[in-house]
């Protein structure tokens, strides 16, 4: 049905504001929505297949016959009897629930979710299923596994069975091919893949324990770490490591003092991972061109950085990659041993490689040839940490020799998930040319739906994991898949107030807790506490103001018994434009009040110069996270809420949950959050793709990129995307929200792709 009861007043879905909805749905979840015939609490229901709806929780009354008598009836002004009911009249709603008789009404906007359209007909490819008897693999797995000798390069698609090719090569190595476990060196890219592999190849009959302890497996960095241990010990203490990036940090913290920076208004994490990248690229800080005002100041810290570490004997990460390309680079003798310890070497995703690992690996392989590197080219996503997919793109060019071998069958995702992936990857320039088939029959296709905006996609996306499980799904089939971290505000918090089970993958702290949101809700909080300290440190920061003057501001708010607000007026060592832009604004903060959130942060924003910070901070140092992008977020959160003091408690309670989810374990049985990048290597029944439309994904700056003529950041997006939809192994659901951050946007140039057959 579409009409129920808010506060006494009438709801009708076919004339409130579709922006509304989210606000109606919250009062749903507060059994605050009633039907206008019989009282009962009526539920919005907002899914991804039906156009939003009450749903009546009796069929005993006839309240549906009577509701659509009164929906077909011209308005009424006078209360009306229908049946043995009086409904009430029509009226607005005070804060802001319904403003009626708009044009976007949700049914009017409502778009029906539509499948893939181009899934060609199912074939069972050809070399598919398990040939060798032995070792369970197909032709094309068999030839990977017993080419043991000469470079190798094993394109291996999604899902084509590569950790299963790189254990049996191994044991294959061992037990058929008699090869000494220590002359092995087996490279993975995190510690997880590497115990996998071990835990794997522990199942594999033949394989003996003091093979499986003589096997050297593990991450660059832990093998490269253990060769300068062995060989420079006292240069290499494990404890001057600097394992956390606050040790990182605090040295760069404190070189930027002779810059003058201001501690609290740079983004040192973005300064830390531009030096990770310099030292990756091998580039030291006198070779190093900058090209902006940021690039200039991290170079500054980059080289006191060295400095410091130097003196110290402290070392980073990093370090240890530069460390042992140095010890082998200029000890022959130790290069010729390593290289004949290492005649067997084996590299697994390999297409994330960057120049200071290749540069070490060509070497250790210099001699033996024995080189064999299995990665997938179209699922190279990490470049903006220094992975080069180049490397696997030329590898024939640097091994002429090599063979090359493409496992083309997918074992993961069913037939309509395979074509679509295809359909996408297939339009990127800068790949290896192959194809990649599913051996499974599907029997749906992939989804696009709907939502409005980034709200009603999470509410979309609760219901419906909602609706699977009562039908027999378990939570842990899940994953809700982002592009950035800071897409997932509105889905974590459709969970957390769900009762379902999940997970959040975060290397970020809460979205109201990043720089440029917490400027804003500074000034919402400064307008009903005007003390409060920590809001005003955020002030300080807004409006340019040092954070030192804060002691000044206590001295003077006790001296002119006036708040901390208040006391802005009366500093002293400021520029007069700032006193007297200043004497303009605080009397503001008083006016806020009579705002809803969202309106106060627009009057924020453009009144009382969170603009002015935006520019020149907001957007500092990072291009996918912006600023200015995380105030249209904050916004949108706020809309759903119709008083400041109502949305900054909501604040409070999210910065709370994401502080509890971060800390928690991942339990056995829940759904999972997570970026794209995080969910590589990783398969689930069921695959959630947020905000599929141009600027979220791909991500704004990729298509900034192209406009300047640069295509890579947009086949890297294009990637990103491949990585997304060969996630899935049964269901994919892409969500095309009609606005985001606030503005209407187009869906996503991929779901075009998607939607046209390729080869
Ligand atoms: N020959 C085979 N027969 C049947 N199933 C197979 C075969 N090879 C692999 N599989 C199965 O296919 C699935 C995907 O394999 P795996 O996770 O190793 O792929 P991958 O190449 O690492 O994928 P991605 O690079 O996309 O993460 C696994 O469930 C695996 O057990």
């Amino acid at each position: 049905m579409h009409i129920a009861l808010y506060k006494e007043n009438i709801i009708n879905l076919k004339k409130i504001e579709r922006a509304q909805l989210q606000k109606l749905f919250l009062a749903s979840k507060r059994d605050d929505l009633t039907c206008p015939c019989c009282r009962q609490t009526v539920k919005l229901k907002i899914s991804i297949y039906d156009p939003p709806m009450f749903i009546h929780p009796s069929q005993t009354f006839n309240c549906h016959e009577t509701i659509a008598a009164l929906e077909k009836t011209p308005e009424v002004e006078e209360p009306k009897t229908v049946g043995s009911f009086t409904l009430p009249t029509k009226r607005e709603i005070s804060g802001g629930v319904a403003t009626l008789q708009k044009t976007v009404a949700p049914l009017d906007s409502w778009q029906d979710p539509y499948p893939v359209k181009s899934i060609p007909p199912f074939i069972q490819p050809p070399n598919s299923g398990s040939k060798n008897s032995n070792y369970q693999l197909d032709d094309s797995q068999w030839n990977a596994v017993s080419t043991t000798e000469g470079p190798l390069l094993v394109l291996a698609g999604a899902g084509s069975g590569k950790t299963r090719v790189l254990t049996t090569r191994t044991a294959y190595m061992l037990t058929e091919k008699k090869i000494a476990a220590n002359r092995l060196l087996l490279v993975t890219f995190t510690a997880k893949a590497a115990k996998e592999m071990k835990n794997r190849m522990s199942q594999i009959k033949g394989i003996s324990t003091s093979d499986l302890n003589a096997l050297v497996v593990g991450t660059f960095h832990s093998i490269f770490f253990k060769m300068l241990i062995h060989h420079q010990a006292s240069n290499w203490q494990p404890d001057k490591l600097m394992k956390w990036d606050w040790q990182r940090e605090q040295i760069i913290k404190g070189a930027s003092k002779d810059l003058g920076i201001d501690e609290k208004e740079f983004a040192f994490d973005q300064a830390l991972s531009q030096i990770s990248y310099w030292k990756n690229h091998l580039l030291m800080p006198s070779q190093i061109k900058a090209e902006t005002e940021w690039e200039e100041k991290v170079k500054f810290l980059y080289e006191r950085y060295e400095q410091t570490k130097n003196q110290t004997l402290q070392f980073d990460f990093d370090d240890m990659l530069l460390g042992c390309y140095q010890l082998l680079k200029e000890n022959r003798g130790l290069l010729e041993k390593y290289q004949e310890r290492f005649s067997y070497i084996l590299v697994d995703e390999f297409q994330d490689i960057n120049k200071v690992q290749y540069k070490i690996i060509s070497m250790l392989a210099e001699q033996s040839k024995n080189l064999c590197v299995v990665g997938d080219d179209d699922q190279s996503i990490y470049s903006f940490r220094g992975s080069d997919p180049s490397y696997i793109l030329n590898f024939q060019e640097d091994f002429p020799s090599a063979k090359v071998v493409t496992l083309n069958c997918n074992y993961r995702s069913n037939h309509a998930i395979v074509s679509s992936g295809r359909n996408v990857i297939s339009q990127n320039k800068k790949r290896k040319d192959k194809s990649i088939f599913s051996v499974r029959e599907s029997e749906k296709s992939p989804i696009h739906f709907f939502p409005f905006d980034e709200e009603e996609e999470a509410t979309m996306i609760v219901t419906d994991i909602h609706e699977k499980i009562i039908n027999g799904a378990k939570p842990s089939d899940f994953v809700i898949l982002f592009r950035t971290n800071s897409s997932s505000r509105a889905i974590f918090e459709r969970l957390v107030e769900s009762s379902l089970p999940f997970h959040i993958e975060q290397d970020s702290e809460s979205f109201y807790l990043r720089r440029t949101v917490r400027k804003a809700l500074a000034y919402l909080k400064l307008a009903y506490h005007p003390d409060d300290q920590e809001a005003i440190k955020e002030l300080l920061g807004a409006i340019f103001i040092k954070q030192s003057s804060l002691r000044d501001l206590k001295a003077l708010s006790i001296l002119n018994d006036c708040s901390l607000l208040e006391a802005l007026t009366k500093l002293s060592d400021i520029q007069p434009f700032q006193q007297k832009k200043l004497k303009k604004m605080i009397p503001l903060f008083q006016q806020l009040r009579k705002f809803s959130p969202r309106e106060a942060l627009e009057w924020i924003e453009k009144e009382m110069g969170l603009n002015d910070y935006v520019k020149k901070h907001g957007n500092e140092g990072n291009v996918i996270d912006k600023g200015s992008d995380d105030l249209r977020d904050l916004k949108v959160a706020a809309s759903s809420h119709d008083r400041i003091t109502d949305f900054l408690q909501h604040v409070d309670h999210m910065i709370e949950k994401a502080k509890e989810y971060k800390g928690q374990k991942d339990t056995e049985n829940s759904i999972q959050l997570m970026t794209v990048h995080r969910a590589k290597g990783l398969e689930f029944k069921t695959v959630y793709i947020l905000s599929v439309v141009e600027g979220g994904f791909p991500h704004d700056y990729s298509l900034e990129s192209l406009r300047e003529g640069d295509t890579a950041p947009l086949e890297e997006e294009r990637r990103l995307m491949y990585v997304a939809i060969t996630r899935a192994m049964d269901g994919l659901y892409l969500s095309i929200p009609q606005k985001r951050r606030g503005k209407k946007v187009n869906p996503s140039r991929f779901i075009r792709e998607m939607n046209t057959i390729r080869c």
